[in-house]
């Protein structure tokens, strides 16, 4: 039973704790994040790694008053169970429940709500800058940042920033020597060589006093001597990138040990300027298979510990629309030569692995970078290369310029396989996928697709990769629909048509069209002959089908699994009302203009409607409506 937590009504309750209650709450820590992954999916080696940190951290500093930032979000459970969330912590990710990320709305400790990685630097820095206007400088800023967030583009972006504003700003580098998968790139390469210098193997002091006993002064060669010295220490110096750049670097030091880690917070709480603290941790610590597969446990299924082992207790069920993803990308580059693949450090989630290892010098694995993934693509896709974009539809957000300049501007067939375009279930707000129609199909030469089927993903990357300009192929995180449908193989903006009826018609988009089809089974028996459209393109729209619909249905229903606003059924309206069409029988379902909380997919979907069971109550009213209107 975790006594010291359960007594915890705030952070501040761990000020004046002992070394050895300290030491205690970290077990206790550990024993709730275990308990409580064996019952949920939910990140827990990232969580495993940083409870020593998160111990230290609100040991040392009230952070009611000053103020911190966890870089992306997911490793803040620590954070939560020592800030007054113990007792609701069991529904975390549940809907109603605790967020799996910070979240404003439920402590003063959480700032900014989060999920994406990269942006805690700028925004502490933006904290510090603004308390410092706002003279109330006494407030400390503090970012903690993961290994694999710290090359995205835009902490150098903070970085340049922070050293020219010379606030005084703390960083803490959390370096676990992983992202969801190894890290990858020269600054990973970088952090490596830090790890390995004397400060962190203990040598340094030794060869500093060494050092220490060569004169400064005297005659010539003394001087020369001073010289060499102090190069050599710049040299034993870890952080000379940062050094440079203005900003102090202090560590590496390791990160499981609490009075140390609290040792150099108090050393660094009142340093003027920007400070990086490197802190080397190991993901999974305390739980020895997380710790060995760091990669599986970043957010493992519900599983059951036997005698240290871990025993998965759900079975996968039949295969996402992802692994249609992932075969269809390996048979193009089996077949293709041109074709290459980018991620931005989603091998895993995109379930890569097998065609990074068969492709090794295809493959690219860029880290935690979607904008310049894109930009990169579009630099291979002009020399005549056929690039792929696997990338989940919330963070190529961050790539929104680049898909206008690199890719769409300069027409180049650059494919985007848009995964998790839709809700994403326990993840909530922060990585719901529910914008790319909206903004992507604004772009002239822009070509966007949705499949029904996982059979047709497959068929629409083929379709791309043919294309001579971008396309975007958004699909979600779910089991792919298996259906048999009419034979027809895709044409640019050509519809399918699943099935006919005139009472009615259902433009049932990507995965909707599974639920379309069965509501109109649904209907049929009640007498509404509903007919159900696979509308498979965004953008082009198939505008002589669309004709046919809007002449001969008495009403039509679009359904989509992303905003309404700008999505597929204001396309569809935008087009009716340009061709003078009735617009009056359309209803569109989709998500309203409001964030969607986190849940089961299918239980937010339903709220907007789009279950078997709401869109044949939309269809009877709509039935009902239009019979009135005879
Ligand atoms: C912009 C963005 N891209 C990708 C992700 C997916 N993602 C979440 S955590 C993570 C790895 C982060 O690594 P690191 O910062 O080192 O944290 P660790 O898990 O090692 O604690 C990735 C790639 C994200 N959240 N945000
Ligand atoms: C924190 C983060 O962004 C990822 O870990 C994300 O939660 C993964 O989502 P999937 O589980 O859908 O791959
Ligand atoms: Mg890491």
């Amino acid at each position: 039973m975790p006594e010291i937590l359960e007594t915890l009504d705030s952070a501040i309750d761990l000020h004046g704790k002992s070394a050895k209650e300290l030491k205690q709450v970290a077990d206790e820590i550990r024993e709730v994040l275990c308990g409580l992954l064996s019952i949920r999916t939910a990140h827990f080696a990232s969580n495993l790694g940083v409870v020593e940190l998160c111990l230290a951290l609100h040991s040392t500093f009230d952070f009611r008053h000053d103020r911190l930032i966890w870089d992306t979000g997911h490793q803040v459970y620590p954070h939560k169970l020592v800030t007054g969330r113990y007792k609701d912590f069991a529904n975390i990710r549940t809907r109603g429940g605790l967020m799996g990320y910070p979240n404003p709305a439920e402590s003063e400790y959480d700032l900014f709500m989060t999920g994406h990685a990269g942006c805690s630097i700028s925004t502490a820095l933006g904290l510090q800058s603004g308390d410092d206007i706002r003279g109330e400088g006494n407030r400390k800023s503090v970012a903690v940042i993961g290994d694999g967030a710290f090359p995205s583009g835009i902490v150098f972006e903070a970085l340049n920033n922070a050293g020219e504003l010379k606030s005084d700003l703390l960083m803490i580098l959390n370096d676990n020597r992983m992202s969801i998968c190894p890290r990858v790139g020269s600054v990973a390469t970088y952090l490596d060589r830090l790890r390995t210098n004397p400060f962190y193997t203990g040598l340094k002091t030794e060869v500093v006093r060494m050092l220490n006993h060569v004169p400064v002064f005297g005659d010539p060669a003394e001087r020369m001597l001073a010289q060499i010295k102090e190069g050599v220490k710049a040299g034993l110096h870890g952080g000379m990138l940062f050094e440079e750049l203005g900003i102090r670097y202090v560590g590496p030091i390791d990160g499981h040990d609490i009075e140390l880690m609290r040792k150099y917070l108090r050393m660094v709480k009142d340093q003027e300027g920007p400070v990086l603290l490197h802190v080397v941790t190991e993901k999974g610590h305390g739980y020895q298979p997380a710790a060995q597969d760091p990669v599986f446990f970043h957010t493992p299924p519900a599983f059951r510990d036997e005698q240290g082992e871990a025993k998965i207790l759900v079975k996968s069920g039949s295969p996402a629309y992802t692994n249609f993803a992932r075969d269809a990308i390996g048979a193009a580059m089996r077949r293709d030569p041109r074709v290459t693949v980018m991620t931005a450090a989603m091998c895993q989630g995109n379930k890569l692995e097998p065609v990074r290892e068969e492709f090794p010098k295809r493959f690219f694995d860029v880290g935690i970078c979607e904008s310049h993934a894109v930009a990169f693509a579009g630099g291979q896709a002009k020399t005549g290369l056929k690039p792929i974009v696997t990338i989940y539809s919330t963070f190529l957000q961050r790539s929104y310029d680049q898909i206008f300049q690199e890719a769409a501007l300069q027409n180049l067939p650059v494919t985007f396989m848009m995964d998790r375009a839709g809700l994403a279930g326990p993840d909530g707000p922060t990585h719901h996928g529910v914008y790319d129609i909206g903004y992507m199909r604004v772009f002239p030469n822009m070509v966007l697709m949705a499949p029904g089927t996982g059979a047709e993903l497959g068929q629409m990357l083929d379709f791309a990769i043919e294309l001579d300009c971008p396309v975007g192929i958004r699909y979600p995180k779910a089991a792919a629909a298996e259906m048999e449908l009419p034979e027809q193989p895709i044409k640019l903006g050509k519809s399918q048509v699943a099935r006919w009826g005139t009472d009615g018609a259902i433009l049932g988009l990507g995965p909707m069209l599974e639920l379309a089809l069965a509501a109109a089974e649904q209907l049929a028996q009640e007498g509404i002959d509903i007919a159900v459209i696979n509308p498979r393109f965004i953008k082009p729209l198939d505008q002589e089908l669309l004709a046919k619909v809007f002449n001969e249905c008495r009403f039509v229903i679009t359904a989509e699994e992303g905003a309404l606003m700008g999505g597929f059924g204001s396309a569809v309206l935008e087009l009716a009302c340009d061709q003078g069409w009735d617009t009056r029988v359309l209803k569109r379902l989709g998500i309203p203009d409001e964030f969607v909380e986190h849940g089961e997919r299918e239980d937010l979907l339903a709220d907007a409607g789009m279950s078997v069971a709401g869109l044949v109550e939309a269809c009877r009213e709509l039935a009902s409506r239009a019979a009135l209107s005879v």
